[in-house]
């Protein structure tokens, strides 16, 4: 047997391991990185975060990821040295966090990479009538792997979309396992650059479980701000705060297609961009809008959307956990707790034991160990998705 094989099959059959979950999602603003001890599997799963940190990316690293993400076109020699970089890069600061932490590398059973999705492609939102859906994450695990010396599982929604799925949302998985409640409806919702859910009825299974897209978190917000102040973000909302929302915009923005789609759906920023906020202001005429009002605008659009599905889904009492990057704008958090049912409380993540920043790289620490110890592959009505996911690269 080959030594990693041996190594892979003894960590999974080892009562807990070390596993470093990494996400590095559709804002640009930085690798996650959570570094989980985790013991048995589906809902069964026991895990803590034992160390966590975003590894923010300096300007220069936003700007070589910008030339191709979500672009309809790209330079393909840069896209194909990106790859191998970005995996490198990522390996890089993996050891710098390892270090830091002084945990030693040996101990680490697995890491597990999502990558940078660099365009996801939906049936819905593509042309080609000759193809299904896609998505394409770069950052090769061989280069992490080799890297760190570290076993690295990834790429894990290809299996997802070869199953039938669309290859998002994956938070139905981690969230079934690790927050479903036989004593309470809960929700799950991520407010990164793309909002999603992920529903879980009190005592339910998989098969009851809603996970979807919602459309856009901050996703607006930030290209706005990018391209009118030259910020990643809107600090607090400190721009938005000073604005008034603008209905002819934000019922020309809620005239989306996507906003009509059944649950569940994914999207993306090649979608949610400055273009179609461009064409929803010329269709309201309000091109003349103030930034401070466009952008309080884009922040209700945001909050609106999501309370309509959250209102829609939870019928009876429900809590609502958030995450992502989001929690942090209180304009944002406050809309959404306006529009909400009043049987409905929200609270942040961490009250269940996993930090709001960390909860998606968590996840992706979860699909790995699903991929080395799940023993049997659960279908979701909603998908018909087994949940084995995640490919695998070896350190040499
Ligand atoms: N202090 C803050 N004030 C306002 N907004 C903030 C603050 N901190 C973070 N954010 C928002 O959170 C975003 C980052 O969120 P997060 O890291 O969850 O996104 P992501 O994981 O890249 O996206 P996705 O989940 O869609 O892949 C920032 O771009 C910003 O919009
Ligand atoms: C294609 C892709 O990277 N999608 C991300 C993105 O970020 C949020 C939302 O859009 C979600 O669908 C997904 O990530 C999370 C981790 C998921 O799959 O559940």
């Amino acid at each position: 047997m080959h030594s990693h094989i041996k190594k892979l099959y003894q960590s999974a059959t080892k009562p807990e391991r070390l596993i470093i979950g990494l996400m590095s999602g559709t804002s640009l603003d930085g690798l996650d990185v959570a570094l989980c001890r985790v013991s048995g599997n589906g809902r069964g799963t026991e895990l803590t975060v034992q160390a966590f940190t975003t590894c923010d990316y300096p300007q220069s690293v936003k700007d070589k990821i910008s030339q191709v993400f979500a672009k309809q076109t790209v330079n393909l020699e840069y896209l194909t040295l990106l790859n191998p970089w970005l995996g490198q890069y990522h390996g890089q600061l993996i050891n710098q966090c390892l270090m830091r932490w002084q945990v030693d590398p040996h101990t680490i059973d697995v890491i597990a990479s999502h990558g940078q999705t660099i365009f996801h492609c939906p049936q819905h939102q593509h042309d080609y009538t000759e193809f299904a859906n896609a998505t394409l994450q770069i950052g090769d695990a061989d280069h992490i792997a080799v890297a760190t010396g570290i076993t690295t599982i990834a790429d894990f929604r290809q299996k997802h979309i070869a199953a039938g799925g669309e290859g998002a949302p994956l938070a139905q998985y981690g969230d079934y396992y690790y927050f479903a409640s036989n004593e309470e409806n809960r929700i799950l919702l991520n407010m990164g650059g793309i909002a999603n859910l992920t529903f879980l009825p009190k005592g339910g299974q998989l098969d009851d479980v809603i996970c979807s897209d919602l459309g856009p978190g901050n996703t607006l917000m930030d290209a706005y701000m990018r391209a009118y102040y030259g910020k990643p973000f809107d600090e607090n909302a400190a721009v938005a705060m000073q604005g008034k929302v603008n209905s002819a915009l934000l019922n020309a923005l809620l005239e989306t297609s996507f906003f009509a789609l059944d649950l569940p759906k994914t999207t993306g920023p090649e979608v949610f961009n400055l273009a179609l906020l461009k064409r929803a202001q010329r269709n309201s005429n309000t091109l003349e809008l103030s930034h401070q009002d466009v952008m309080a605008t884009l922040s209700a659009l945001s909050a609106q959307v999501i309370a309509k599905h959250i209102n829609a889904l939870a019928k009876h009492s429900t809590s609502v956990y958030c995450s992502g990057g989001g929690v942090h704008n209180v304009l944002l958090i406050n809309q959404i707790k306006k529009l909400l049912s009043t049987h409905i409380k929200m609270q942040n993540s961490d009250v269940l034991g996993v930090h709001p920043d960390a909860k998606e790289a968590v996840l992706f620490a979860m699909l790995a160990n699903e991929c080395l110890v799940g023993e049997c592959i659960e279908q979701s009505a909603q998908s018909s998705v087994s949940v084995t996911m995640g490919k695998v690269s070896f350190a040499d």
